[in-house]
């Protein structure tokens, strides 16, 4: 059966009154993308091109990878699709929509846990200086005492990072009811347009400041730390190295730039090439791409093990991929950071940071709450944890 594509809405504000539990929401700074129903649900990234074919000439399939790769992914090519322009200067126009209800907020790890992780990581990066980076998360866990409102999580995000990519996906069920990933993405894993590809990677953090110069002190000091920018450089190494045998013309700048969210400032590579085989889609690109050392090291292999043995739980789903792919195979794929996984009235949300050999364990915690605060924000939950 093909899917459907309905009369584009006005703006994200109609797509987000629209969204019901379930559905799909995907709004970056190219457009927003709402969709219902499924033609197909798959679990490999590779089986997308196939069910995209069968879906008619301008279908499109979205949805999420773990961060582990060899786990089932969760894609799904909806029944109906619905687009909006890019939200840009409409962001002013979505109210800011308080959440009712009170929260109870457990942070698991223990704060100290995490900086005794981050102190571990550091200790084996001395012993073994060929472990150059790992990325140490940890989570917190919400209760709220009625279920979670998305379309009011997803309008708050949009209204405070209007540039950011905001989505909400399906995930398996766990038997509680829909669950859901929520975010608002910084980082741009990968887009294809035609033979156009663009990476972004993100990495090195400050957090912003509501005083304007304390504001530029923290960016400044990000964009001449020592220990940021050689966090950085790892990354946009290896996402070149990886893009190098699909793409011709890749230029790579040889200096970052500030990036900012309503929360962080972070630094920044566009990393730009032409593809060289037409047929390699965006999900494969993506898949090429995924675990950066934005989340989770270097060597990978090393870095992936560490990972294992310093975080006591599971990420599932954060620090893996969420895009869309259509039947041409253009497509984009963001980094799942920021991010929470939504069951009824419980999310988790996660936040980690790259820890390289100079890394400050108690400078590594408060990160990763300036990182929370995103989603914290969007909840209508002002505080740090
Ligand atoms: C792993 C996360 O952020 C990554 C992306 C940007 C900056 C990062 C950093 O400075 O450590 C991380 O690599 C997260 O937000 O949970």
């Amino acid at each position: 059966m093909p899917q459907r594509a309905e009369t584009p809405a006005a703006n994200a504000g109609d797509l987000l009154a629209a969204y019901r539990p379930g559905d799909s929401f995907l709004s970056s700074p190219d457009g927003v993308l709402h969709g219902s129903g499924a033609l197909a649900v798959l679990d490999r990234a590779d089986a997308l091109s196939d069910a995209l074919a069968d879906a008619g000439p301008g279908a499109l399939a979205l949805g999420a990878v773990p961060f582990d790769a060899t786990r089932p992914a969760h894609l799904v090519v909806p029944r109906t699709v619905r687009t909006a322009p890019p939200l840009r200067e409409g962001a002013a126009d979505l109210a800011w929509r308080a959440l009712r209800g009170a929260w109870t907020l457990t942070p698991d790890p223990a704060p100290d846990e995490h900086t005794a992780a981050v102190g571990r990581a550091v200790k084996l990066m001395a012993e073994q200086p060929d472990l150059r980076k790992v990325v140490l998360a940890r989570r917190l866990r919400l209760q709220g005492d009625r279920d979670i409102d998305i379309p009011t999580v997803l309008g708050n995000l949009l209204r405070r990072d209007p540039d950011a990519h905001v989505f909400a996906v399906g995930l398996p069920e766990r038997g509680a009811g829909p669950r859901t990933l929520i975010g608002a993405s910084p980082e741009l894993l990968v887009s294809r347009r035609g033979r156009d590809v663009l990476s972004n990677p993100l990495a090195g953090s400050a957090p912003r400041s509501a005083d304007p110069t304390k504001d530029q002190v923290n960016a400044v000091g990000l964009l001449t730390s020592a220990k940021d920018r050689h966090e950085h450089a790892v990354v946009v190494e290896a996402v070149a190295d990886a893009l190098a045998p699909h793409c011709s013309d890749l230029a790579v700048p040889a200096e970052p730039e500030l990036a900012r969210t309503a929360a962080l400032w972070h630094l920044s590579t566009r990393i730009t090439g032409r593809l060289r085989d037409p047929d390699t889609p965006a999900h494969a690109l993506a898949a090429a791409l995924h675990p950066t050392p934005a989340v989770c090291g270097t060597p990978t292999g090393r870095a992936f093990d560490t990972i294992g043995a310093l975080e006591p739980f599971d990420r599932g789903f954060y620090t893996g991929a969420v895009g869309h792919s259509d039947a041409r195979g253009d497509g984009t794929w963001v980094v799942t950071i920021r991010c929470a996984d939504v069951t009824g009235p419980d999310l988790d949300l996660f936040a980690g940071g790259g820890i390289m050999p100079e890394s400050d364990p108690e400078a590594e915690l408060a990160e990763t709450s300036a990182k929370l605060r995103t989603l914290l924000l969007a909840l209508g939950i002002d505080r740090t944890a």
